[in-house]
């Protein structure tokens, strides 16, 4: 069984429509990425699946029990608030300290407990966020935009946490972004939405769709490839095959 799937899902804001058929799903230990141009409801969809909007037409079906682990794309704190990590991860529930230091360590920030927040960079106060949102032990990590403010190498560092993270947990993990190439090489596969869902496959499929292509450009192609050579132990399929068709579109 999926641990969520939509079908079919309309949705307007006001008399704005900005999703329309959407069908899509979550396998257990998968990792996917939504990607889209500004606007093209990504965040609206990460809303629906959560449970936090309704669709106006089509369903949402999530696994009975699902817990997911929600990761913010920045979390604004009072700088003036004097507040340690470890006190951070104890809002709003008390943690066992040892559980604390061991979300920290999973997330790539180990021993960090005693540090102001407002002292962090911004890769290690993602971190803790991700830190935080591990403690609820999810079935699902869902991500909107969490790499936003980071560098180009600082977004790909905390994306190659993702997967180290998805290993440790075993979780899924669903991610929102526009930030394209970094992120798409560490996802399983890719969903392309623009209102509707474009196209969608592995990240190699995906960066050679004339669909994406049609949104994104083609310079995609060669920074995938660049990031993706540590991933290159071939899954379930083979990656070096030729795309002439889309070759000829370019
Ligand atoms: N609460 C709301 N009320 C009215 N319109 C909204 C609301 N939230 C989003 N929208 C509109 O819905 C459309 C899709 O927004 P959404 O945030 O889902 O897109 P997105 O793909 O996540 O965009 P971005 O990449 O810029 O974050 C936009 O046109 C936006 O203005």
């Amino acid at each position: 069984m999926s641990l969520i799937s939509a079908k079919n899902i309309d949705f307007s804001h006001g008399g704005q429509r900005v999703l329309q058929g959407v069908s899509l799903s979550l396998e257990p230990g998968e990792i996917v990425t939504i990607v889209g141009p500004n606007g093209s409801g990504k965040s609206t969809m990460l809303r629906l699946l959560i449970g936090a909007l309704k669709p106006q037409k089509g369903s949402v079906t999530r696994k009975p029990g699902l817990r997911v682990g929600y990761v913010p794309q920045k979390l604004y704190i009072d700088p003036t608030l004097p507040i340690t990590v470890e006190r951070f991860l104890n809002l709003p529930h008390r943690v066992a300290a040892k559980d604390a230091a061991a979300a920290l360590e999973t997330a790539g920030v180990p021993g960090v407990g005693q540090r102001q927040m407002s002292q962090l960079s911004g890769g290690q106060f993602q971190r803790v966020l991700l830190a935080r949102a591990i403690l609820g032990k999810p079935d699902v990590l869902m991500l909107d935009e969490a790499t936003q403010g980071l560098d180009q190498p600082g977004s790909a560092s905390f994306y190659r946490q993702i997967e180290s993270v998805r290993r440790d947990l075993g979780c899924a993990v669903l991610m929102v972004s526009h930030e394209l190439h970094v992120v798409m090489s560490a996802s399983d596969r890719v969903i392309c939405l623009n209102g509707h869902v474009c196209c969608e496959g592995t990240p190699e499929v995906v960066s050679v769709a004339p669909a994406y292509r049609e949104l994104f450009g083609t310079g995609t192609g060669g920074a995938l490839a660049l990031y993706r050579h540590e991933h290159d132990h071939g899954h379930d399929h083979d990656h070096d095959h030729h795309h002439p068709k889309h070759e000829a579109a370019e």
